[in-house]
């Protein structure tokens, strides 16, 4: 069984490829760093190591890699995978969506036998996003085609894995905690089951749960961090009143996802507990400009910010720490993030009120744009403390 994996970097390697391989793929890497798939061509394996006391390595092997810039041969590789998976970046999605069409028209072509292609993106209907990107370099007969012998089902991916500073190029060091959720009401019928994906019927309440949990706590960390100068996350939890404005953060949306979906109140703090001890693992070091980046797409309206702020507005609550939050990724002025530098010349530009609007796609007169801009003010006035 081959599968085509699309991003060769930290996720890719330390978990999508880990896994496929374990479960039995040869696994192809398609990514544009040159230096990158030559390694990966050159060795034909790499080690991904346990962020734990025991520090248990694996080496996963049957590896190989394509360069993503050239599309014959992208395309070459999706006619004749078994599966086809993503972790480059939602943004990205729409740059290989070309390749993935010209190698599903060659498969159509040729009769090839059906595929799933998962995007294991940090975002809502990430799969969904890449079958309208692939579909709009289809013909509508080929679409027809595609839609009885190509699924796209979303997913939802969790493992902590920070930019590596490891002397091989190759190496991976992740968390131990590892969740891969697949929706499988949106698979081909008689589909293969892979071990280490854990296969459900409504995806929802999982990838809710874990973007505005995971992601939210940790981009809160991140951005409330950056403000108090702390560098790493690590160092901004063992704060002790950041550590505190994310678990309040966590339990704003936690109050949301235990309405909406219906989690036990219970079980849901320990699911809170274990990420905030995941957060602080003492075996990795996770920079905050890392956890933070992009703050256009985490302030963007499906994302792991204003969504829930605004389901829990619609649900009667006050999401005053989301709010909070908000207002730090407006603070966010990490120098080597373009989309850190773009919202600072929009705050100078436009001014918070129109820049604030601009993002989240609230409102000037909604009670939580106010709540983003009283507290934008504050937070610009002093730090934390
Ligand atoms: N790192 C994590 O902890 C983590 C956990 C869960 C989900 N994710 C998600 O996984 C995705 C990847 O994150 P990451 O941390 O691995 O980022 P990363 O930057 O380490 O890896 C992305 C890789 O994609 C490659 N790439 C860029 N454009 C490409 C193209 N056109 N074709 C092929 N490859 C291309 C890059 O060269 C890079 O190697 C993101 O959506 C992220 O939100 C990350
Ligand atoms: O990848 P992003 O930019 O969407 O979010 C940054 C981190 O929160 C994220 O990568 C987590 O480490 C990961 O989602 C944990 O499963």
């Amino acid at each position: 069984m081959r599968a085509v994996h699309f991003g060769a970097g930290n996720i890719g390697r330390g978990f999508i490829g880990l896994i496929l391989s374990q479960a039995g793929y040869e696994v192809i890497f398609s990514d544009v760093n040159d230096s990158l798939v030559e390694l990966l061509q050159e060795r034909k394996s790499y080690t991904v190591r346990l962020a734990n006391e025991d520090q248990e390595t694996f080496t996963v092997s049957n590896v190989t890699a394509i360069n993503g810039k050239n599309l014959e041969d992208v395309a070459r590789a999706v006619a004749e995978a078994d599966l086809v998976t993503t972790a480059v970046g939602v943004n990205i999605l729409k740059h290989i969506a070309a390749g993935i069409a010209k190698g599903i028209e060659m498969r159509i072509e040729r009769g090839a036998a059906p595929l799933h292609i998962i995007a294991c993106e940090n975002a809502i209907g990430g799969s969904t996003q890449l079958k309208e990107h692939v579909y709009a370099h289809l013909s509508e007969y080929l679409r027809d085609k595609v839609d009885a012998s190509i699924a796209f089902p979303d997913a939802a991916v969790d493992r902590i894995v920070p930019i590596q500073h490891n002397e091989d190029p190759l190496q991976v060091t992740v968390e131990p905690f590892y969740e891969w959720v697949v929706d499988e009401s949106q698979m081909l019928e008689g589909f293969h089951r892979i071990e280490g994906i854990h296969y459900v019927k409504h995806l929802e309440p999982y990838i809710e749960r874990k973007l505005f949990t995971v992601n939210t706590g940790h981009c809160s960390a991140a951005y409330l961090g950056y403000l108090d100068g702390f560098t790493t996350i690590q160092d901004a939890m063992a704060n002790s009143q950041i550590a505190s404005l994310v678990r309040h953060v966590m339990h704003e949306t936690g109050a949301l996802l235990i309405e909406k979906h219906g989690f036990d109140l219970a079980q849901h703090e320990q699911y809170i507990d274990k990420i905030l001890n995941r957060f602080i693992n003492p075996y990795l070091i996770d920079e905050v400009t890392r956890v933070g980046r992009s703050p256009i797409r985490k302030l963007s309206i499906n994302d792991r910010l204003v969504r829930p702020a605004l389901q829990a507005y619609e649900l009667g609550m006050k999401p005053t720490y989301l709010a909070m939050v908000m207002a730090a990724a407006f603070l966010f002025n990490d120098q080597e993030d373009p989309e850190a530098a773009q919202i600072q010349a929009d705050l100078r530009k436009l001014g918070v009120t129109q820049t604030i609007t601009k993002y989240t796609n609230i409102a000037e007169d909604h009670m939580i744009h106010e709540m983003i801009k009283t507290q934008y003010e504050q937070l610009k006035q002093s730090d934390l403390s």
